[in-house]
């Protein structure tokens, strides 16, 4: 299936690097003083590649906090969903069950790849930009929601491109 072509997805959720920056912004201020530390503060952030890196480094920055890995999980060839697996996990001292570790991605659509992180790490708190209605119950924090039958499309797939007027050209 080609990348842009939005079946099975009824609708398509077009979202600028304005609007994820703002979005990403307003999850790292919900996020905020809500950690196990002393003044709620977080341990370290990881980032869910690829998608969840943009948003982390945006909280990540909010909140100062400067400890940050990755886990890569693979759960998607275009819009075709496979077995979720990882890749490439992170630093296993700093994760112990989680506890601490905030886990950051840029959506949850049917929560497999949540469900899979928390099997690993059950004690970790998890929070996507969006979310759709399938993979709620797996995020504890998200900014946005939007319906099952929409596809999410990010600024790093995207590029700038002409679109005819309305009315047709001359
Ligand atoms: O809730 P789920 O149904 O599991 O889907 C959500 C995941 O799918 C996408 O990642 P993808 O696996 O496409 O990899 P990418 O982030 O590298 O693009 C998205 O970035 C989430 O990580
Ligand atoms: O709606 C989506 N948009 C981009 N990537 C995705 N991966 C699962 N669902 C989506
Ligand atoms: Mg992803």
């Amino acid at each position: 299936m080609a990348p842009n072509d939005r079946l099975p997805y009824e609708k398509g959720f077009h979202v600028s690097w304005d609007q994820i920056h703002r979005d990403s912004r307003a999850l790292a201020w919900r996020l905020d003083g809500r950690g196990p530390g002393e003044n709620g503060e977080w341990k370290a952030i990881v980032a869910i590649t690829r998608g969840g890196m943009a948003p982390a480094m945006i909280v990540a920055r909010e909140l100062d906090i400067r400890t940050i890995d990755t886990i890569s999980v693979k759960s998607y060839n275009h819009q075709s969903q496979t077995e979720a697996q990882v890749l490439k996990a992170p630093n296993a001292d700093m994760m112990g069950d989680g506890t601490g570790i905030l886990v950051i991605d840029d959506l949850v659509d049917s929560g497999k790849t949540l469900e899979l992180c928390r099997e690993l790490y059950p004690n970790a708190h998890f929070a996507t930009v969006y979310a759709k209605p399938k993979g709620n119950a797996q995020v504890d924090t998200f900014i946005t929601e939007v319906s099952q039958d929409t596809w999410i499309f990010f600024p790093w797939d995207m590029a700038l491109q002409y679109v005819q007027p309305f009315r047709g050209e001359d």
